[in-house]
């Protein structure tokens, strides 16, 4: 009886686990943001900011949410060491890409490597978060400013290459714009942790739709 009633517990107490991994450009502030989660939301804080340096690898982190845990995984984003991000992306279920909305002379080189991610064919279907991150700078651009960035470069991107080489050969450029057009962009300051909660509140709601968005699609199958 008592292991029944422990296994019952067990099963209903049980917490599901998701990953999500964290990307975006060298200096964009994932790090930063990932410690301002794990002290937002443990009882351990993360690291200060004046404690952060680039990150050669990755770094991780855990938190526990109602009847779930996100396991967040924080990779390097300079250039020699973005090759690796490929390795998360089959068992990721969230992603969240930073952009540095303060440092307009890279946000071309931010995007270039944001679309790349867009055509991974392994995060087709996961959720992915654009955040624009340094909101307390007075330099940076808004959550709306950042969309339309994004927005001008892609459409440049499909005229220059109507012109040179094909773009998005064997992809349906319709979909894609889709994609862009459903895009969630959220606004952070990852050192003054204005946004982050509603960056993971975003994740956990996301997380939990898209497994049961994958389930609906077993049963059909
Ligand atoms: N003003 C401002 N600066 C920030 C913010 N977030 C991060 N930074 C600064 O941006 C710089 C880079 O931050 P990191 O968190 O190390 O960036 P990263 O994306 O992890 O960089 P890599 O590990 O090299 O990929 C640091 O000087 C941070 O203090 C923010 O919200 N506002
Ligand atoms: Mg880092």
């Amino acid at each position: 009886m008592y292991h029944l009633l422990k296994g019952l517990h067990e099963h209903l107490t049980r917490k599901e686990e998701f990953s999500v991994i964290i990307i975006g450009l060298d200096g964009a502030g994932k790090t930063t943001l990932l410690e301002k989660i794990k002290t937002l939301y443990t009882d351990t804080p993360g690291l200060s900011p004046d404690k952060i340096g680039p990150t050669v690898g990755q770094n991780t982190g855990k938190i526990v949410l109602p009847s779930t845990i996100l396991q967040f995984w924080d990779l390097g984003g300079q250039r020699g060491i973005r090759n690796i991000w490929h390795r998360y992306y089959d068992d990721c279920h969230g992603v969240v890409y930073v952009i540095d909305a303060e440092d307009r002379e890279r946000l071309s080189e931010g995007w270039e490597v944001f679309d790349s991610v867009l055509s991974a064919p392994q995060i087709l279907g996961v959720p992915l978060l654009l955040v624009a991150n340094k909101q307390d700078s007075p330099n940076s651009l808004s959550v709306e400013e950042i969309r339309h960035d994004y927005e001008d470069w892609h459409q440049r991107k499909i005229e220059s290459a109507r012109r040179n080489v094909r773009y998005g050969e064997g992809e349906d450029v319709a979909t894609r714009r889709e994609r862009i057009a459903s895009l969630d962009v959220m606004g952070i300051s990852a050192i003054e942790g204005t946004g982050v909660r509603a960056v993971v509140d975003w994740l956990f709601i996301r997380v939990q739709n898209s497994r049961r968005e994958a389930h609906k699609g077993v049963g059909n199958v």
